[in-house]
């Protein structure tokens, strides 16, 4: 299946909001969802009372991340969320994810000198995705050095904090994951031999992009996700295939 830059990333969230009217509200929502139920799989679908740390940046890939605390609180398990920076930091539709959170007083805390990782059976790193510029810096710095020390696996949204999306390369720190969920398409970065080392498992999330929206970047993409909204990649040659999915795509 074709990968995309961050550019190319950017120019499909411009069309799905201009063109289809489909908001960020909703492809987060999608995100965040997918992202909780891949966790729920990643604990073998024992979630009850189990410790899972959500690590939130301020933009839209910490309001997923937060979308998916929502869902993993709903569903039983003990979420306590890391924020990069205090609530009043945080604007638009992140802001309004963590709103719902401190309804459901579900715990949140935002990163402070000489913080320690709770103890948990799972790290979601929502800190940053294809918006990263530079070395990370600051709070989100530390929970990145902080999740990496951490024994808990780590499972990242759409790419691992620190990883260029275009390039592949980890700026200093980077998530180290064990798995990450990336959305509608694969980002280019990810199927770079670095990359992948960097970001684990490989899965795509459907954040609800019509397939017809991708001819206008030039792209030829069929439904992909008609067995699933959530699909376990294969990286073959620098190309992103449907695990075991013979027969379900032409690329396999
Ligand atoms: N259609 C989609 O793919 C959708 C993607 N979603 C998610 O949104 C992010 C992209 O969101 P954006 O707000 O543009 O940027 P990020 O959240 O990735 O990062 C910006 C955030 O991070 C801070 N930051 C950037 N560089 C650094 C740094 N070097 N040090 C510290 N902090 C840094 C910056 O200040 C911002 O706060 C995409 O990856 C998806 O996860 C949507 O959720 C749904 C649609
Ligand atoms: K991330």
């Amino acid at each position: 299946m074709p990968a995309l830059t961050r550019e190319q990333m950017r120019e499909v969230d411009r069309i799905m909001v201009e063109e289809y009217g489909i908001t960020l509200l909703q492809m987060m929502e999608n995100a965040g969802r997918n992202l909780a139920w891949l966790a729920l799989q990643w604990l073998d679908g024992d979630l009850v009372d189990r410790p899972i740390v959500v690590l939130a940046g301020r933009g839209n890939n910490g309001g997923g991340g937060l979308v998916a605390a929502r869902h993993l609180a709903n569903w039983g398990a003990w979420v306590q969320v890391l924020c990069s920076h205090p609530p009043d930091a945080y604007q638009g539709v992140p802001a309004q994810q963590l709103a719902i959170l401190q309804a459901m007083e579900v715990p949140l805390a935002w990163a402070e000198e000489g913080w320690e990782l709770p103890p948990c059976d799972l790290v979601v790193d929502a800190l940053i995705g294809y918006g990263l510029k530079g070395d990370p810096r600051g709070r989100v710095r530390d929970l990145i050095q902080l999740a990496n020390s951490s024994v808990a696996p780590i499972l990242s949204l759409d790419v691992p904090s620190g990883l260029d999306a275009d390039t592949g390369q980890g700026a200093t720190p980077h998530i180290r994951a064990a798995a990450t969920l990336t959305l509608a398409l694969p980002k280019q970065g990810l199927l770079t031999p670095t990359g992948q080392a960097l970001s684990g498992d490989l899965y795509l999330a459907d954040i609800s992009v019509p397939p017809g929206l991708y001819r206008r970047l030039g792209l030829e993409v069929p439904p992909l996700f008609s067995a699933g909204t959530v699909l376990p990649l294969t990286v073959v040659d620098g190309q992103a295939l449907i695990q075991g999915g013979a027969g379900r795509t032409p690329w396999t």
